[in-house]
C-alpha cells in the first residue's frame, strides 16, 4: 500500500479512534488531551522535519527526513481528524490547484479569491 489509500485507510482508523480506549490507544489518548495537545505535537513534529532536512542535505541521506515527515503527517492527520475534516479536503484543495502556476495561485490568493477556507 504505497499510494494515497494508506491515507484514507489511516483517516478511517483516527475517526474510530475517537472513541477508543486512551490506555490502549496513541491516538485516543491524543483526542482525548484536545486540541492543543495535538498542535503541540504537530508543532515538534515541524521542528523534527526541520532538523532532518538540514542533516540529509549534508549527509545526503533521506531516510531520518522521511522518517519524520511521517510522523508530521501522521500527526497533522489527527489535527484534520479532530476539527471534523481529512485527507480528501486536503487532496481536493491540492487537485484544484493542479496545473496552475503557483505564481498564479499566490496571485489569486491576494486578489482575496482563496477558495477552501
Ligand atoms: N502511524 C502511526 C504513528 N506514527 C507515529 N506514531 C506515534 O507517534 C508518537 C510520536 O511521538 P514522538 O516522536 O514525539 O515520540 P514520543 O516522545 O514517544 O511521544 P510522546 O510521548 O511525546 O507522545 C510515537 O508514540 C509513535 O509511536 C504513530 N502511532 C500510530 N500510527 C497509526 O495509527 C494507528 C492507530 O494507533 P493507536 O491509536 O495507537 O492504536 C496505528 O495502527 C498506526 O497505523
Amino acid at each position: 500500500m504505497t499510494d494515497t489509500h494508506i491515507l484514507h485507510e489511516l483517516a478511517q482508523v483516527l475517526e474510530q479512534r475517537k472513541q477508543g480506549d486512551p490506555d490502549s490507544s496513541y491516538v485516543a489518548g491524543l483526542h482525548q488531551k484536545g486540541l492543543n495537545k495535538i498542535l503541540e505535537k504537530v508543532g515538534e513534529e515541524v521542528t523534527e522535519t526541520l532538523l532532518a532536512a538540514k542533516d540529509a542535505e549534508q549527509s545526503g541521506n533521506n531516510d531520518d527526513l522521511v522518517y519524520e515527515t511521517a510522523d508530521l503527517w501522521f500527526h497533522s492527520l489527527i489535527m484534520l481528524s479532530h476539527l471534523g475534516t481529512g485527507p480528501d479536503a486536503v487532496l481536493n484543495e491540492l487537485a484544484r490547484r493542479f496545473g496552475l502556476s503557483g505564481l498564479d495561485e499566490k496571485a489569486a490568493r491576494s486578489n482575496g479569491t482563496k477558495s477552501s477556507s
